[in-house]
């Protein structure tokens, strides 16, 4: 059986597959993009990238910017460089791209957004081949961590999370966009995927020198393996100096768990030809999405063990809370 037999391909109604069925390759190209503290030189190198990953090497069906991409990734940037979406400068040119290389799908990484109520965001943007904003995302866990030795990095000082999961339709079947953080977070995939279909994850992103090569690796492969999907995340390069020195290695992640295509720190373009039917046959060989006991599932949210209220409450609720 092929992809194009999708409804099969998780335990779920028929009606979670409103798109028709997805052709197999999809030509992938993510663009480990170095970012410097100047707005519109980003914006001229990355415009630079997308003509590159589209017009030579065979071309690109979905072409995938870093986190942050048009501004240094740092809590003191995120007001001075954030715009509109849509409205802002940013959209427009990755608007003008994908309509004048008719790129099916290109996800714009991500860049900071302030809202008409004036709030701030780390928001993604994905654009189809007309130049349509079809989908934004704004990242929904914020990067608040303390890491002694390490790293520390507070997003909600500057910047407020988004409160929905996003889903949207491509040719190759729905793709999920989460960022950065987010991958950290099954939940939020096993949505994406449960709910709305997922076969493929993408996560513009900017791990760094600390937690990269801890958990990178290991986060994206199992995303893939959790769920049976494609999974990319593309990273910034690391820039000497650079307040913030992202990990690189922007990476693809087979269905199997199996690292595709990668490369290093370095400003890269990471390219491959992937085949949706490897969802399909990754799902029916180990079949973990229909093989969930959602009736042992019954506490989403464990209590911790000294939060006596909470056990309370959701005994109260008939919750089958086993404290460990
Ligand atoms: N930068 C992030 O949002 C996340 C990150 O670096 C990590 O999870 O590690």
């Amino acid at each position: 059986m092929n992809a194009s037999a999708s409804p099969a391909d998780v335990a779920a109604p028929a009606s979670l597959w409103p798109q028709p069925p997805p052709s197999q390759l999809l030509r992938v190209a993510l663009l480990q993009l170095p970012i410097t503290n100047d707005k519109a030189q980003n914006l001229a190198t990355a415009e630079a990238a997308i003509r590159e990953a589209v017009t030579t090497g065979g071309g690109a069906d979905l072409v995938i910017l870093p986190e942050c991409f048009n501004c240094p990734y740092g809590a003191s940037y995120f007001g001075p460089y954030a715009e509109p979406i849509p409205g802002g400068p940013t959209t427009a040119r990755l608007s003008a791209l994908a309509r004048e290389l008719a790129i099916p799908v290109l996800v714009g990484g991500s860049i900071p957004e302030r809202t008409p109520e004036g709030r701030l965001h780390n928001t993604a943007l994905v654009f189809d081949r007309t130049g349509a904003l079809v989908a934004t995302h704004r990242k929904a866990h914020l990067f608040d961590v303390d890491v002694p030795g390490g790293i520390r990095f507070v997003e909600s000082e500057t910047l407020s999370p988004g409160d929905q999961v996003t889903t949207f339709p491509t040719p190759w079947g729905t793709a999920g966009l989460g960022i950065c953080y987010d991958v950290r977070f099954p939940h939020l995939a096993s949505i994406m995927v449960e709910r709305d279909g997922a076969r493929l994850l993408i996560y513009p992103a900017a791990f760094n020198t600390t937690t990269g090569p801890l958990h990178w690796e290991l986060l994206l492969r199992s995303r893939a393996v959790d769920f049976g999907c494609w999974v990319m995340a593309c990273s910034p390069s690391r820039v000497p100096g650079a307040t913030y020195q992202a990990f690189g290695h922007s990476m693809i992640v087979s269905p199997w768990g199996t690292v595709v295509a990668t490369c290093e720190a370095g400003p890269s373009l990471v390219r491959a030809t992937i085949d949706m039917a490897q969802v399909h046959q990754a799902r029916q060989a180990i079949p973990v999405l229909s093989q969930r006991r959602w009736d042992l599932y019954t506490c989403d949210r464990p209590a911790p063990a000294d939060d006596k209220d909470n056990l309370a409450r959701q005994t109260a609720l008939k919750v089958n809370v086993r404290n460990v």
